[in-house]
């Protein structure tokens, strides 16, 4: 597919026997999924699930040894620069500087991403517009709340308009007013764009509402794929209740008791990269 138009595929991502090893933990343990064009697709687990892991492979920041991914069409190993041009990543580290200015922030991306110089103001004026971030952009970003940050760093990854924006625990930290104003500000954008959207995720209630399609990963696995509403459903059958399966029965079905259980695999330094997140967003 070298070369290949990425008009030419519906599909988003697909990625195909991903396994990617940290010495001899195997992070990511034979994954196959596939994101539509246009869909919004969550990735959930437990802590050290793998779930970073995978985005990380997809973003091409990790190169993939064992498996295949493609982004609309273009092979990540082969095609890092298309596939990059096609990508806004928000990562789970801090990646808005606190001593510059939101606009100053945004701006700094547009010229990391290439936006034409001629584009730049208007693109990073449009980025922060559709954050909600047009008032305060001449504010450094250190004095933003939580909630601002979040969005700065959101505007970051949109000023190249992507076609896949990826999200690591993009409402982490964040209080539920402000995790609402996220997905909200993130479905505008949708709306307008077609854009598709991958999010890694451990709120239940953010993946119920917001997400087309799940993947349940655990311990490097894919568990369980499907609309929540299949998920939720498919469990009903299995274990008849009264009341109706939550996606946190879901999800202790497939992955243990809970998102703290030491049976999930995660380790002090996920403990430690969920609590850095969380406090500088606090
Ligand atoms: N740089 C690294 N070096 C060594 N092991 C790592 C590294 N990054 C991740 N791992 C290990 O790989 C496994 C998967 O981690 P990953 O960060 O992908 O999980 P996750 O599902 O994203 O977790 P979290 O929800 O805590 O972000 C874990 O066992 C983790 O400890």
């Amino acid at each position: 597919m070298e070369g290949s138009d990425p008009a030419m595929t519906d599909s988003a991502v697909e990625c195909t026997g991903l396994v990617y090893r940290f010495g001899a933990t195997r992070a990511v343990d034979g994954v196959d999924f596939s994101v539509a064009g246009g869909e919004v697709f969550g990735l959930l687990g437990p802590n050290g699930a793998g779930k970073t892991t995978t985005i990380r492979a997809i973003t091409t920041l990790l190169p993939v040894r064992a498996g295949m991914i493609r982004v609309f069409g273009h092979d990540v190993t082969k095609e890092k620069i298309a596939v990059r041009r096609l990508l806004g990543y928000v990562p789970q580290q801090l990646s808005a500087d606190a001593a510059l200015t939101g606009r100053e922030n945004v701006t700094l991306f547009a010229r990391v991403y290439d936006v034409p110089r001629g584009e730049r103001a208007r693109r990073v004026d449009r980025a922060l517009e559709a954050v909600g971030l047009a008032e305060a952009a001449g504010r450094m970003a250190g004095t933003y709340s939580g909630g601002m940050v979040r969005r700065l760093e959101l505007a970051q990854a949109l000023v190249s308009s992507p076609r896949l924006l990826i999200l690591d625990e993009p409402t982490i930290g964040l209080d539920p007013i402000a995790r609402t104003t996220v997905w909200e500000r993130l479905g505008e954008v949708r709306s307008a764009t077609g854009m598709t959207v991958l999010v890694t995720t451990h709120s239940m209630d953010e993946a119920d509402r917001y997400c087309d399609r799940l993947a349940l990963m655990h311990r490097g696995r894919i568990r369980a794929l499907g609309t929540p509403a299949d998920l939720k459903s498919r469990l009903d059958r299995r274990t008849p209740e009264a009341r109706p399966a939550t996606l946190e029965d879901v999800f202790r079905h497939y992955a243990g008791s809970g998102l703290d259980d030491d049976r999930t695999g995660g380790e002090f330094r996920d403990v430690r990269s969920t609590r850095r997140t969380a406090s500088r967003l606090g």
